[in-house]
């Protein structure tokens, strides 16, 4: 094989990989080779179709000649290393009894900085985008669209969010740089590891239509949860700074969780009007959102209510 060959069998094995079974057939550079089979990618159809009872039948033909989307493989590995990564770097932050940093190093905050200024601006520019493209392809309604396979511009939206799910893994490395296992939370992993899930299924069978609206609300929502943690940033460990400036974080948390009833409204027009959206869809974003408002419900009383029930009980006292 000439290095040009191997140069070229190489990239074709890598287009392969992200893009999962749809080359798997193809001849690799001149030389043809066993067909690969993906055994997990079809696991996981099964399930989908015959456990979670989605309709995975017509892929997008826009999104699923992108990266990452025609297999499930591609994401699941992302997930599996990321926890792998996770379990490993906590167990050895709390073997070696490592304490939260009290000041960052430069370099560890500039990353920090950098990090949420361009999740705070990529947010924004996905939620202006998702409602030009909604107005651009005639939407009418807010819940209640039709899905057409081909809207290219929302489509490559739907696909720069989910891409961006998985990006935000770089928030759990953020916490473990600062050896801040107190926010590596059930809550934080459940929420990065299943979102990313659940946009590949979007991703790859409806990139389009009521999708926008949850992609639209979330990437609304994160232009502000980005915002604080970039004033979180800033601002530091000086507790008199932090009240000043990140008092809001209370108001934020009931926003994403207006947020997720929104979903729950829209999973569950989608249930009663199964005509505009595949079945399956409107009754897994149901399961999906109500578990992230418990979730959050839990948080928000663990965070912003047992400290005052704690006062008054003292008072009391
Ligand atoms: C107010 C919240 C936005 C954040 O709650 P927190 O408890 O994390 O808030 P906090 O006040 O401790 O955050 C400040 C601390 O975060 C650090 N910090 C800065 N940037 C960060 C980043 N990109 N990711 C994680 N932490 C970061 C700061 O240095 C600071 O550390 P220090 O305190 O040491 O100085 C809340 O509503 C929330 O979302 N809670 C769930 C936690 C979570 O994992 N959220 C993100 C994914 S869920 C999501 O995204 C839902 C959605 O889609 O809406």
């Amino acid at each position: 094989m000439s290095s040009a060959d191997r140069m070229e069998w190489t990239m074709n094995l890598i287009h392969a990989f992200l893009n999962g079974s749809n080359f798997q057939s193809e001849e690799i550079g001149a030389h043809r080779v066993k067909p690969l089979r993906d055994p997990v990618g079809e696991l996981v159809f099964e399930l989908l179709e015959n456990v979670v009872r989605v309709d995975m039948k017509s892929p997008n033909p826009i999104t699923t000649q992108l990266p990452m989307v025609s297999s499930p493989v591609p994401v699941l590995s992302c997930i599996c290393l990321y926890l792998l990564v996770v379990r490993l770097w906590s167990a050895h932050i709390r073997s070696s009894r490592q304490e939260p940093r009290k000041e960052d190093p430069l370099a560890l905050r500039c990353l920090v900085i950098v990090h949420n200024l361009f999740l705070c601006i990529l947010s924004l520019f996905m939620a202006v985008g998702f409602i030009v493209a909604a107005r651009f392809y005639g939407y009418k309604r807010i819940w209640g669209n039709e899905y057409v396979e081909r809207e290219p511009a929302m489509n490559l939206l739907v696909y720069a969010f989910y891409i961006s799910k998985l990006y935000e893994f770089m928030d759990t490395a953020i916490m473990l740089f600062r050896r801040n296992l107190r926010q590596a939370t059930y809550l934080h992993l459940y929420h990065h590891t299943t979102i990313s899930i659940i946009w590949w299924i979007i991703c790859y069978r409806v990139p389009g239509a009521d999708a926008y609206f949850s992609a639209a609300v979330n990437s609304g929502i994160h232009v502000a949860m980005y915002f604080y943690y970039l004033l979180a940033a800033i601002v530091g460990g000086d507790e008199k700074r932090k009240r000043k400036y990140l008092f809001w974080g209370k108001y934020l948390t009931m926003m994403q969780m207006l947020q997720f009833l929104s979903f729950i409204g829209q999973a569950i027009y989608a249930i009663y009007r199964p005509e505009f959206y595949p079945k399956g869809f409107g009754r897994m974003l149901f399961v999906y959102s109500c578990s992230l408002l418990a979730f959050f419900g839990n948080f928000f009383v663990k965070k912003y209510r047992r400290p005052r029930q704690t006062k008054t009980v003292t008072k009391e006292e």
